[in-house]
């Protein structure tokens, strides 16, 4: 598929911006101070700012209700902003409209084609809404690159499910977006289709389409993205690169099983962050998993002289780190 890399002189040059991002990659979407307000009143969005890196996959994660959709729906133009700016490449969204909409694909998560129209009709049909001239050739590559070209002349609801997900992607590539947005893209499919989902989603990324996606599945976020940026009650709360959200954020423990269960923890260790579990039967040892005081070789070593000349003995012991649903779940979580 040929996505070529967009114009590198559309970069942001407003000073806001500038200062606000200090990444080597220029963004590819700007969103600042974005606020949404329904007629009911509802402030669905408030005053959201977010950079998308160039070539990134970005998993927009939140629970029902957060304001993904609306907040999608504002960058592809398909609902309304209250106040605040979006830049796509660039192009505002609202002043440069067909040139910002241009650049972008959205994945919907339902099927709306026509059932009795082929795969090819329905991806070339996609094309020409954009008013791009017909080329057969970047039809042939995206029908193949996604694994439809033997599908190309059977009718729409002759296909199963993950062959419609497939022409869905293949739709929203048909008139060469840069920028990728798919909203749920494996909501309600077998976890073998997911698998096949999220090779192709790396795919595009590599060839240099930026990906942006809303999911609930954690595990889809962990697996895939680059960065995550959680949102919630209309708010961005966190944007962080996955893997410093998991050395920030994430605790790893230290178990130990013990021989004899413990009624309380020894005197001696009262210093060590140590709890106790399963009726006493396990000591847990608790600490961040970047490095912090209680994490270095060093005081794990320490702790555990200092277990033994308590006279604790454990017959094994293992480690595990606290994965992104833990840390999600804590970032949303409602402690009214
Ligand atoms: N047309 C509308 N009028 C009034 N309120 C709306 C409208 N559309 C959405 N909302 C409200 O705005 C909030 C955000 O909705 P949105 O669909 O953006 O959330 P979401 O994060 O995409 O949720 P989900 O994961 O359930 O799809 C919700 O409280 C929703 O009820």
């Amino acid at each position: 598929m040929s996505h070529d890399i967009a114009d590198a002189t559309a970069t942001d040059t407003r000073p806001a911006a500038r200062a606000h991002t200090l990444q080597a990659t220029p963004s590819v979407i700007a969103v600042q101070g974005l606020t949404k307000r329904y007629a009911s009143g509802f402030e669905a969005l408030k005053r959201i700012d977010l950079d998308i890196q160039r070539g990134e996959i970005f998993a927009l994660l939140g629970p029902n209700g957060a304001g993904k959709t609306t907040l999608i729906s504002i960058i592809c133009g398909l609902v309304n902003a209250s106040d605040g700016q979006v830049r796509v490449n660039g192009h505002d969204i609202v002043t440069d409209y067909r040139a910002a909409r241009e650049q972008i694909g959205l994945v919907p998560q339902e099927l709306t084609s026509d059932a009795f129209a082929t795969v090819w009709n329905t991806v070339s049909f996609s094309r020409g809404l954009f008013g791009k001239r017909a080329d057969s050739a970047h039809i042939e590559r995206v029908l193949r690159s996604l694994s439809l070209w033997d599908k190309r002349r059977n009718k729409m609801i002759t296909l199963s499910g993950g062959m419609k997900r497939r022409v869905l992607i293949a739709k929203a590539l048909a008139h060469e977006p840069q920028i990728l947005f798919l909203d749920e893209p494996t909501a309600g499919v077998d976890v073998e289709l997911r698998r096949d989902m999220w090779d192709v989603v790396r795919q595009l990324r590599d060839q240099g389409v930026t990906v942006i996606l809303t999911t609930h599945y954690i595990e889809e976020a962990e697996e895939m993205a680059d960065r995550i940026g959680v949102i919630n009650d209309g708010e961005i709360v966190l944007v962080e690169e996955k893997a410093a959200l998991m050395r920030q954020l994430g605790r790893k423990r230290l178990r130990l099983d013990l021989q004899t269960p413990l009624a309380a923890i020894p005197e001696t260790l009262a210093h060590y962050p140590l709890s106790l579990a399963d009726d006493g039967n396990v000591l847990v040892y608790t600490y961040a998993a970047s490095a912090d005081e209680y994490s270095t070789p060093a005081s794990i070593s320490a702790l555990l002289n200092d277990i033994e000349a308590a006279g604790v003995h454990f017959k094994d012991l293992h480690t595990e780190q606290s994965s992104l649903e833990e840390i999600f779940v804590n970032l949303v979580r409602k402690d009214a």
